[in-house]
């Protein structure tokens, strides 16, 4: 028993330092709530009045921020960060890599006379220059260009981790070009923030900005750590490329909601307690529905801040976990067989008044306004469905649509049966002007009767990747690795792109005498007439909808080449200029990344495999297969001939079963390192990706079916790889 599984499994029995990792809380979670940020709060007490005021104005109305003010933030962000031990600053942003990025820089500064002190300034704190040339960029950055900006985003609070002040920044290219998520993120909550203020005209003169909400939910898997570095292929790939489902799964449905593990439970408190801290407002903690996988969900924020927070989580959750011996998987699909990991994004839209324009109010005008907002939403998601899937691309992501509670790849819009029928209703308003009956009628058992019909929404549909949930639209076909950022870019600005269209075809209508209401209710039915066949109730999962979606002409883009592919398309390109969104170079140079990330992982995934298979496999099952040919010959010295061919018919036909796996094994490794170097070779990014989807992955089946049949057959002391069963039920 020299492998490396078992080293791991003997670390194991529950030694004390494993279970009792406990932390003292504070039961006032509320106490620790923004110690370590840059709050509102903080900047009263530490900025002067002017500087305060400033910065509220760039958070709220976007205004910029002069010199001589930013030098008063750096100062008082300094001493403040001081205060509380911190010796470095960093501008932390989020590159297109998927994780954060941070460049510590010392507040220490030497001066004349041998002395030094501490210094921050205006200058440094609006903008930074990273040695840029290793983010990915798509072609955008020659490397005689190759410098990049980070820039200060005053948006978002700074905050402190361990002795390290850190500043949320945007980070752009030399010639302008945004690198990073947060910048476009930016540009399109602008532009949704300008569409929907238009809009609310129509409602409320009082409203003069809305912000876009998310609330993410975070899902998970923790495994032992000493079992997850027993393992190439998690280290290397965050998943699992092989292993036999184990007998008992999620089949009983008795982890969902279960009670915490202890030792789960002490990292969360810890977690917990962190967030806090960081200004993360989470709430919510739970077992999920595959064993060894949880939940965490703060309350909704504002976009950007929720984005910013989503990263940032992400970043403590590993450190934690790693201090309670675990390690954390962000991979969407780490194990075959059981629930993927989703990051449900909730959205929805705030007004500077109080109001949540996709909740239902209290009398027919507000019940009106959420109908505009509803309808909106549903119409700009059928408008630009294909962006949205592409929105929600990744190698990681294609394992997990389509099964076991993740959306499948169509995308499609579920409300609810009873929402449907009101639809249903106002698809029958009349043409034009309408009747003093028509109008009572509406405004009574139509519109009139929705808030009672949300009281009693108890309707979820978990196949559906767009769900309205009652006064949010859940986006559940997010993944669990991904940056949220990216989908909440598409989704505000397909909104903010809807919603200036409808503010045309109204007000165009007004022109031509209809009453604002009823000039509403026109665009309205249109649009539901138009976009009926998004919204579907059913079985996401079932074979007839796949049908029934493709005569209604909605795409199925089941794998992220066929996504991205579509992502180019000139509509899309047109829409992220017309709303300032993406240059069409942007667009490109973005997909381009992609694309090469698709590709390069399928590449890592294919190397690893190759290799658990031909140096931890084969050689396993031939010595398995050998202490077998030993048994088989003393079978024959014992008993001769004639008697040991009835006495060893299973050992033989074992050995014939092993040698036929490893041949397949064989086989399949050569076939998938030649469709490997050929794919390696294409030199156009999307053929590449297509050739690595298409032609590489199917191969990793042959090997995995033939590995996992060998793991069933050979002796489990024998065995190198850490087994399903004890990576998912060792807590
Ligand atoms: N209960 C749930 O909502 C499960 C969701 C599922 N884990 C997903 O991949 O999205």
């Amino acid at each position: 028993m020299s492998t490396l599984r078992f080293k791991a499994l003997e670390t194991l029995p529950f030694k004390d330092f494993r279970k009792d990792n406990s932390i003292e809380v504070p039961v006032k979670l509320s106490e620790l709530f923004c110690q370590n940020v840059f709050s509102e709060e903080t900047m009263r007490e530490y900025l002067t009045k002017e500087a305060f005021q400033s910065i509220l104005d760039a958070m709220k109305k976007g205004t910029k921020i002069q010199r001589h003010i930013a030098d008063q933030v750096a100062v008082a962000m300094k001493d403040w960060a001081m205060s509380k031990g911190v010796t470095h600053y960093t501008h932390w942003f989020q590159p297109l890599t998927g994780s954060t990025a941070e460049k510590h820089d010392s507040f220490f500064t030497p001066i004349e006379g041998g002395r030094a002190i501490e210094r921050f300034s205006g200058n440094l704190l609006i903008q930074q220059e990273p040695d840029a040339s290793s983010f990915p960029n798509g072609g955008i950055r020659n490397t005689f260009e190759a410098r990049g900006y980070t820039a200060w985003d005053p948006t978002s609070p700074a905050f402190i981790m361990g002795t390290t002040l850190c500043i949320p920044s945007i980070f752009i290219s030399y010639t302008g070009e945004t690198l990073d998520y947060k910048a476009p993120l930016l540009r399109a909550l602008n532009a949704v923030d300008e569409a929907a203020t238009n809009v609310m005209q129509y409602f409320d003169k009082n409203v003069t900005k809305v912000t876009p909400t998310l609330g993410w939910e975070q899902e998970y898997f923790l495994v032992d750590s000493a079992l997850y570095q027993s393992r190439p292929d998690l280290v290397l790939t965050g998943k699992t490329l092989l292993g036999h489902s184990p007998a008992k799964g999620q089949q009983l449905d008795d982890h969902y909601f279960g009670s915490i593990p202890t030792r789960v439970m002490n990292f969360m408190k810890e977690l917990e307690v962190e967030c806090m801290k960081l200004g993360i407002p989470v709430t919510t903690r739970h077992n999920e529905v595959a064993p060894n996988q949880f939940e965490l969900a703060p309350m909704f924020e504002e976009v950007n801040v929720a984005v910013d927070h989503n990263s940032l989580l992400m970043d403590v959750m590993a450190r934690i976990a790693h201090r309670h011996h675990f390690h954390i998987l962000f991979h969407e699909k780490p194990f075959a067989g059981v629930n993927g990991s989703g990051k449900h994004n909730n959205w929805s839209l705030a007004t500077d008044t109080g109001e949540n324009l996709l909740s239902p109010g209290k009398n027919p005008k507000k019940n009106l306004q959420f109908l505009t907002f509803f309808v909106n939403t549903i119409k700009a998601v059928h408008e630009y469905a294909d962006l949205l899937r592409a929105s929600i691309a990744s190698a990681s992501n294609d394992h997990r649509l389509g099964a076991n509670e993740a959306p499948p790849a169509i995308i499609s819009v579920f409300i609810g049966s009873q929402l449907f029928r009101v639809l249903e209703e106002l698809e029958k308003v009349t043409e034009g002007k309408l009747s003093p009956d028509e109008k009572t009628d509406l405004k009574l058992n139509v519109v009139g009767k929705i808030p009672e019909i949300l009281l009693d929404n108890t309707d979820r549909n978990r196949t559906s990747p767009f769900a309205f949930t009652g006064n949010k639209f859940e986006i559940r076909a997010v993944g669990s690795a991904a940056n949220c950022a990216e989908s909440m870019t598409v989704m505000n600005t397909i909104a903010a792109k809807q919603l200036n269209d409808f503010k045309k075809e109204v007000d165009a209508l007004i022109e031509t005498g209809l009453k604002k209401d009823e000039a509403i209710f026109n665009v309205l039915r249109e649009y539901i007439k138009q976009c009926k066949n998004i919204m579907f109730e059913g079985d996401g999962y079932s074979d007839d909808w796949a049908k029934e979606a493709e005569k209604r002409g909605l795409n199925n883009l089941k794998t992220t080449p066929e996504a991205l592919k579509q992502e180019m398309d000139q509509k899309f390109l047109d829409l992220y200029e017309e709303i300032g969104v993406f240059t069409h170079r942007e667009v490109e140079a973005r997909n381009e990344i992609k694309l090469e990330k698709y590709s390069t992982v399928i590449d890592i995934e294919a190397r690893v495999l190759s290799d658990i298979a031909r140096n931890h496999i084969i050689p396993s099952a031939l010595k398995y297969q050998n202490r077998l040919i030993e048994n088989v010959k003393g079978l024959k010295e014992i008993f001769g001939d004639k008697e040991f061919k009835t006495l060893a018919k299973e050992q033989m036909s074992l050995i014939a079963n092993i040698s036929e796996n490893v041949s397949k094994i064989k086989v399949g490794v050569e076939d998938l390192i030649t469709a490997r170097e050929a794919a390696k070779a294409v030199p156009e990014s999307q053929t590449q990706a297509e050739d690595y989807c298409n032609k590489v992955k199917p191969l990793f089946d042959v090997i995995r079916d033939a590995s996992d049949d060998l793991e069933m057959m050979v002796d489990d002391e024998l065995w190198p790889m850490t087994k399903y069963r004890e990576m998912l039920f060792t807590r």
